[in-house]
């Protein structure tokens, strides 16, 4: 159903993709692999006409097919699900879904018999949504569905996701894969951009690996390991198991005391309590939207707390701001890398630099030394092998998602801190990067920084932590020995189902 053949796509002196094959047929889930920027979405956009190919061919059930934009790709029934959706936060589910097909009579929409097919759609695929609410009001979830909902509006056959379960809760993501079978059920052509192996063990039939810029190998994936996938990415084996030793109790460097968040009929997070010391990694384990995002802007600044009390190495630092919170020691891997991450905008060397560009470090006669700023730069991203066409003095929009994070990662590692607060910091991450990120947030473990790292994979929580606290409607509601906890004890008390304080 789709061929394309021979791609190459330079973006200045980076080849992004170099003769690449790629070749799906009718009814097949066709996963795509590759360390981060390796070309997946390149690849794909390509063929969804967002990028032009330098040379190459593409073919749509044998037939060669000329696609300069995404319309021309919608007229030959491409549909993509981007990395970070594109869709109208004040519109209505509907409206976005009809938005660029819409149909109007004297200036008014015709929504009648648009509502009609959508909700066909979703009783087909046994989706549910209320076409009347605000994007702005939808969880990360339902607002995935209502990409998909686009695609197949547009009566899409070959359907592109890019990475879609990197922010999906592990149940959405089961429903997520179960609806992509039925997609192809029914002969349409999933094309699923990611790089979480166990999940194209459960979906794909076919996984095409891409190794900078190039295609290294299509196989199939019953019959290949997860470990020979995970090796024909990277080139070299994964490490599975990360040495620890036993953590030693050492003096406190984060201290919360009953920390309440209070919004406009409930309370967001209540009364809570817990330590952070000095060689620990202590783990927040719980569902998306159970309190973390909340306890960490409180945490970092970015939101005022009701009442409670933050303390960092035995000082009060409550109510400060952001800046003044960073200078007392804390660092911060967002969850969102592009709202509180990276300033997409400015070049690689100077997001590496966002959190000290004033200190005396990097000013010269008042003036930010970029000097100074260029060899730090180079230092982090060959240090943090941060990839990118231009070098430091690429945009950071332009690079890669699994750059960015790794920028982030850099940036905020490699500044004077005591603690560091780590959001979801391997999402969108290889699994060569993920190993690297794993052994660096040990290593502050070793130089006995404190550790707080919150994530919806309980696997990095358990393989990482020293003590995993759950968290569950803004309570924290258990608190473990990693070492004696199983995921199942976890799982029950994520799910509201423990006693309080073990
Ligand atoms: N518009 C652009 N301008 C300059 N460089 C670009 C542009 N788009 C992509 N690149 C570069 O091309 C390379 C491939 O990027 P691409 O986004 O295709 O990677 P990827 O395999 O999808 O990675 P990830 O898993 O991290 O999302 C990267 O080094 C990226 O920085």
């Amino acid at each position: 159903m789709l061929e394309m053949k021979n791609i190459t796509k330079s973006f200045g002196p980076l080849v992004a993709n170099n003769h690449v094959d790629f070749t799906a047929k009718k009814g097949e889930i066709h996963a795509l692999l590759g360390e981060n920027g390796a070309g997946k979405s390149t690849l794909m956009s390509i063929l969804f006409g967002l990028y032009q190919a330098d040379l190459g061919d593409i073919f749509i059930n044998g037939q060669k097919v000329n696609i300069k934009t995404p319309n021309d790709a919608t007229k030959y029934k491409i549909g993509m699900v981007h990395q970070h959706f594109k869709l109208v936060d004040i519109f209505t589910v509907l409206e976005n879904i009809i938005l660029g097909s819409e149909d109007s009579k004297n200036g008014f929409l015709k929504t009648k018999k648009a509502r009609k097919k959508v909700e066909d759609i979703m009783e087909k695929y046994h989706m549910e949504l209320n076409l009347d609410a605000k994007i702005q009001d939808l969880t990360v979830g339902q607002q995935q569905k209502v990409e998909i909902i686009k695609m197949l509006y547009k009566d899409s056959d070959i359907l592109v996701f890019d990475e879609p379960t990197a922010v999906l809760t592990p149940q959405e993501i089961d429903e997520f894969l179960s609806i992509i079978k039925g997609f192809s059920n029914e002969g349409k052509v999933v094309i699923l951009i990611t790089h979480k192996l166990n999940e194209i063990k459960k979906a794909a039939q076919q996984c095409t690996i891409l190794r900078r810029g190039k295609k290294i190998a299509t196989v199939d994936v019953e019959t290949t390991s997860t470990d020979k996938m995970a090796e024909l990415m990277v080139g070299r084996p994964i490490q599975k198991n990360y040495d620890k030793n036993d953590y030693e109790k050492s003096e406190t460097v984060l201290q919360i005391d009953k920390l309440t968040l209070e919004g406009k009929h409930k309370k967001i997070l209540d009364q809570i309590s817990f330590s952070v010391s000095r060689g620990e990694i202590v783990g927040i384990a719980g569902i998306d939207g159970n309190g973390q995002t909340e306890l960490v802007r409180c945490l970092t600044g970015l939101t005022r707390i009701t009442s409670g009390k933050i303390e960092l190495n035995s000082i009060d630092i409550t109510n400060l701001n952001v800046r003044r919170k960073n200078e007392h020691g804390i660092s911060h891997i967002p969850e969102d890398r592009h709202k509180f991450g990276l300033v997409l905008d400015f070049s690689l060397a100077e997001n590496l630099v966002l959190e000290r560009y004033y200190q005396k470090d990097f000013q010269k006669y008042g003036l930010i030394d970029y000097k100074k700023v260029n060899q730090y730069a180079e230092t982090l991203s060959e240090k943090y092998d941060i990839r990118s066409a231009y070098g430091i003095s690429t945009k950071v929009r332009s690079m890669s998602g699994g750059n960015q994070q790794k920028a982030i990662i850099a940036r905020e590692i490699e500044k004077d801190h005591d603690l560091l607060i780590a959001f979801q910091p391997t999402r969108g991450l290889d699994v060569g990067a993920i190993e690297m990120i794993h052994n660096e947030l040990l290593e502050q473990r070793k130089n006995k920084k404190g550790v707080l790292l919150i994530s919806y994979e309980l696997d990095e929580i358990i393989n990482l932590s020293d003590r995993i606290l759950v968290i569950y409607e803004g309570r924290i509601v258990g608190n473990f020995d990693a070492k004696k906890v199983t995921p199942e004890i976890l799982g029950c008390y994520m799910s509201g189902g423990g006693v309080k304080n073990e």
